[in-house]
């Protein structure tokens, strides 16, 4: 770490975990530039994310994605939500780790069922019981999220707020512990 707030900063974690939401405003605060790779997708692709899934099946959004990190990890100064599935892959993880400072927001499966039980963008939540998919994912994501991560942050059942704050605050920590 070079004492300074990161350039690059990734978050990762499950659908609805709050990372496209935290991720915008964690941008706006420290200046850089915000990307989201389902948005880049959807941006390029011209369709919706369910809509590739339908087309192409999760082989082919994964692909996508894949190709999405590895052009918007070369980019400087950054911020990234990346989609809940970003770190399955483990070329991405290494991408994750070389390109940007990673943050994990873990939430329990009841908040992030209460995030996500109506959506209709996440092509892996329809048609399914949401709650059992999402333990699902937990028990086999969590420990993916977590050896990728430089910093785990509970979002718990707190405001967006708070959790900006937080974060926030273990950048501006990491600053000054670095500093010569
Ligand atoms: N800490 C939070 N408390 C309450 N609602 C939240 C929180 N973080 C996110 N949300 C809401 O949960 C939903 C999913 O958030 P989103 O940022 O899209 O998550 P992700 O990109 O991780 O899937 C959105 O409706 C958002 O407003
Ligand atoms: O967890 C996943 O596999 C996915 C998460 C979604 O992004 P969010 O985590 O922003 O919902 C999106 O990339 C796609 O629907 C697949
Ligand atoms: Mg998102």
């Amino acid at each position: 770490m070079s004492g300074r707030i990161p350039n690059n900063i990734f978050l990762i974690g499950l659908m609805g975990a709050g990372k496209t939401t935290v991720g915008k405003l964690i941008a706006k605060n420290l200046g850089k530039t915000f990307y989201d790779t389902d948005h880049v997708i959807e941006q390029r692709t011209g369709v919706k994310i369910p809509t590739i899934f339908e087309l192409e099946g999760e082989e082919g959004f994964r692909k996508r994605e894949t190709a999405m990190l590895e052009e918007l990890g070369q980019q400087d100064n950054i911020v990234l939500a990346t989609g809940g599935g970003a770190i399955i892959a483990p070329e991405n993880r290494v991408l994750l780790k070389q390109y940007g400072y990673v943050i994990y927001l873990r939430a329990n499966v009841n908040e992030l069922y209460l995030r996500t039980r109506n959506d209709k963008n996440r092509p892996l939540l329809q048609n399914v019981d949401v709650k059992a998919k999402l333990e699902q994912l937990f028990h086999a994501r969590n420990p993916l999220y977590t050896e990728t991560a430089d910093l785990i942050v509970d979002t718990g059942h707190q405001p967006v707020a708070v959790i900006i704050q937080k974060i926030e605050s273990a950048l501006q920590a990491l600053e000054s512990t670095c500093k010569p």
